[in-house]
């Protein structure tokens, strides 16, 4: 078996059990299997770039992580990763930043990455490199003499051809994607605006999952990435989760929760949930006193500034919006600005009648899986979910929505307060047979046999975006 080399910006090291995302588990289990390593940056700041690489190893998983300067931090995190190509890819053209300093500091880390991580490749090893923050690096490692396999992964949309020529030097970018042999995207969607630009804009040609550039054909497929599904479920009756349960239900009393997980991104479309869910308040007066939005909303990003206004605009709408519903022993909304571990999650999920989980538009959105994953079959909640993100094409028994009107929220926030048990365990079984079918375990076996020159599997839980 070849050494599987990951390379992520964010690196995560194996820690309590419950508390790591499903995609480090994941990725865990494959870094054992072969004593592999993985790559990326400390999330530290230096004064002056070493390229001193911090070796670790925890519960048989080596890691190997870089510290940056500030500078790098700014140009190329908050800046051309966060400020430019994260409003891009999630059609927020009005969002996005082009800076020349942003694009230099951007290529200058991944030379950074790719001068410290070339030494530690072996030719027989097999490359994974994951999202948006380094599309460059595989060609970069290429220049330097990998010539093994190699892939990559993006976690977040590809934009429509339209939307991404407005990025300055965006065919170059573009263009290094071909030093990879396979590249992955969450949806049929994106993985379509991918081969339409390049079929527009570059001249290359597409034949099925091949797609060609010159002297290069690479696989490009769609691949969505899914939840650790037998673990949720599990810790939706751990003692942590059940103490959380219990701890909501208490606040609750007799109310109906409806609940929101989202990093506090304006890509996760809040502003547009609390209006969705004003406008149910004020449709539905019979429902005052008797239901609940708990958002749970951890900041991210904090140093860029359209970061720092989402949050503004969300501390005053929720403002508003209790000052104008609130009585003394009712608050509608429930605005918390810090995160929680996965277990206690689980528990927040599973007391919650209600998942509304409405971006404008999300690569996958783990949120909505977890969700599903953590609902008591018995008594199963209703998951509410935006058509523009990329869960939406699995969890098709969801009330798909669109975010961005409100009467479309009010009514499925009232359908699903009154929906009956068999409806919403009808739907709820639906969904869970995908959560459980396409779980990270999946995503990961179905993209490292594609990297590793395997035929797809192919069978039942082969994905098709029609299937589901
Ligand atoms: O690392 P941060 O800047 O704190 O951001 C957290 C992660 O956000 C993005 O997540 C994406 O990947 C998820 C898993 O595939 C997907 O479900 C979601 O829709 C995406 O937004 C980002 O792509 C990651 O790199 C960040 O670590
Ligand atoms: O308080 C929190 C809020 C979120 N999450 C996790 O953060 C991830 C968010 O992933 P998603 O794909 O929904 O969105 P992203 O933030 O990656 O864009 C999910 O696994 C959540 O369980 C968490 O552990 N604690």
């Amino acid at each position: 078996m070849s050494r599987l080399i990951v390379i992520s910006n964010r690196v995560s090291r194996p820690g309590p059990s419950g508390n790591q995302g499903g995609l480090a588990v994941a990725l865990a289990e494959a870094l054992r299997e072969s004593r592999g390593l993985w790559v990326g940056w400390s999330g530290d700041v230096t004064d002056n770039f070493t390229g001193q690489i911090g070796f670790h190893e925890d519960d048989g998983v080596r890691t190997a992580t870089i510290d940056l300067e500030e500078q790098d931090v700014d140009e190329y995190y908050n800046g051309y990763a966060n400020r430019t190509l994260w409003p891009l890819f999630h059609f927020r053209i009005d969002l996005a930043e082009y800076a020349r300093d942003f694009e230099g500091g951007y290529n200058r880390v991944n030379r950074r990455f790719a001068e410290c991580i070339s030494p530690l490749i072996e030719s027989d090893d097999v490359v994974w490199i994951h999202d948006y923050h380094m599309i460059p690096l595989g060609q970069m490692l290429r220049d330097r003499g990998f010539g093994g396999r190699m892939g990559y992964f993006l976690h977040i949309p590809w934009p429509p051809t339209r939307l991404l020529v407005s990025l300055p030097h965006h065919a170059n970018l573009v263009r290094t994607l071909f030093a990879y042999d396979v590249i992955g995207f969450q949806t049929e969607e994106w993985l379509e605006s991918f081969r339409h630009y390049v079929e527009r804009e570059l001249g290359g040609t597409v034949d099925g999952d091949r797609v060609t550039l010159g002297d290069r054909t690479i696989e490009a497929i769609a691949c969505p990435i899914g939840v650790n599904a037998r673990h949720f479920a599990d810790a939706a009756t751990s003692d942590d989760a059940r103490a959380m349960y219990g701890q909501m239900r208490a606040s609750l009393q007799d109310r109906a929760l409806i609940v929101g997980v989202d990093r506090l991104d304006y890509s996760k479309g809040l502003e547009e949930r609390f209006n969705g869910y004003a406008r149910f308040l004020k449709d539905h007066p019979e429902h005052h006193r008797h239901v609940v939005l708990t958002q749970v909303a951890p900041p991210s990003r904090e140093d860029v500034g359209s970061y720092q206004q989402i949050r503004a605009t969300l501390d005053a709408l929720a403002g508003r919006i209790n000052g104008e519903y609130s009585d003394v022993d009712w608050t509608p909304i429930r605005y918390v600005n810090h995160g929680y571990p996965r277990d206690r999650l689980a528990g927040i999920y599973r007391a919650a009648r209600v998942g509304l989980v409405t971006p404008l538009r999300d690569g996958m959105n783990l949120v909505a899986k977890e969700y599903v994953a953590a609902q008591d079959p018995e008594d199963p909640g209703v998951l509410i979910l935006s058509r523009f993100a990329g869960a939406a094409m699995q969890l098709t028994d969801a009330l798909l929505i669109n975010p961005y009107s409100p009467e479309e929220m009010s009514d499925a926030i009232h359908r699903a307060l009154a929906m009956p048990l068999d409806e919403r365990q009808r739907r709820w079984r639906a969904m869970m047979d995908s959560v459980e079918q396409q779980d990270i375990g999946w995503w990961r076996r179905r993209f490292t046999s594609r990297l590793n020159g395997e035929d797809a599997p192919v069978g039942k839980d082969e994905f098709s975006a029609t299937e589901t």
